[in-house]
């Protein structure tokens, strides 16, 4: 059975950053369809198992949304888009208006979500506010190899930068990556699934620290180390 995520995700509204920013737009709920300006752009959960899904993978979400049902734990909303409330939002910091234009923008993808189904970054995302922790789901598809039979480095630091990201995200609202450390333990098959698991260590002003880890589904193995630090941009800075 096909279950969105968007339903667990209502009370993610109401969390709050460190500097009592609201909780970043990625984590609110938000309907399935959206009016963008006067063209309707669907934006569909794309969290939800599909059928390139292993049943490694399958097991593991529905062991997750299982989790969700008494509220310790979120299912995150997955887009192909930027909603036009992180649009709002990133106008503030990029001066040069070129790459918030709504044109531009409808043509954009999130690099994690821009592969046919089954072939790129098929992963779900879980956060548990108790424990400040974000969980990725992940099975890596046939187009992000690196060595024969294995998963790029880079797209291994591509999932676990939006995860451990995700973490400083939620915690502290519009960052960037400034820093990721991964030590690259034991390879990932390709199409094999792995759990990323993040947390914060310590918010320092503008700077937050995180670190994770890449275990196979059976916690046997475990493919990488990272610590990342992600800073609260300033809305007085302009990135550009
Ligand atoms: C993180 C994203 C969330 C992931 C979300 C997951 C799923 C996605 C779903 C939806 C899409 C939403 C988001 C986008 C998705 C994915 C994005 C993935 C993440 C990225 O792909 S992102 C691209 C790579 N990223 C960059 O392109 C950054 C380039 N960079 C800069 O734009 C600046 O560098 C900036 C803004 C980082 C800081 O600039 P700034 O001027 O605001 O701050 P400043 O330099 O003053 O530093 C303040 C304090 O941090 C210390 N500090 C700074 N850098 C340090 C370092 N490297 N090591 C140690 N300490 C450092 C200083 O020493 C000072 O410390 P102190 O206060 O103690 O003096």
């Amino acid at each position: 059975m096909l279950r969105s995520c968007a339903a667990p995700l209502r009370s993610l509204g109401a969390l709050r950053g460190p500097r009592g920013g609201a909780c970043p737009p990625l984590c609110e709920p938000r309907p399935a369809l959206r009016s963008f300006s006067s063209e309707k752009v669907i934006y569909k959960d794309f969290s939800i198992p599909n059928p390139s899904w292993s049943k490694d993978l399958r097991l593991l979400f529905d062991q997750f949304m299982k989790k969700c049902e008494d509220g310790s734990w979120k299912c995150l909303p997955l887009y192909k888009h930027g909603s036009l409330q992180r649009i709002q939002d990133f106008k503030t910091f990029f001066h040069d208006p070129k790459f918030t234009k709504e044109d531009v923008m409808t043509q954009t993808r999130l690099f994690t979500s821009s592969f046919e189904e089954g072939l790129g970054f098929e992963h779900a995302m879980f956060y548990n506010d108790v424990e400040k922790r974000t969980v990725c789901l992940f099975q890596g598809g046939l187009y992000l190899e690196g060595m024969p039979g294995f998963l790029h480095g880079g797209a291994i630091a591509t999932m676990i930068d939006s995860t451990l990201g995700m973490s400083a995200l939620i915690a502290g609202g519009i960052v960037m990556t400034a820093n990721l450390n991964i030590n690259f333990k034991r390879p990932i098959p390709l199409c094999s699934v792995v759990v990323i698991n993040s947390q914060v260590d310590k918010v320092e002003g503008r700077k937050i620290f995180v670190s994770g880890n890449v275990q196979s589904a059976d916690e046997k193995t475990l493919h990488s180390e990272a610590t990342g630090l992600f800073i609260q941009l300033d809305p007085d800075k302009s990135l550009t």
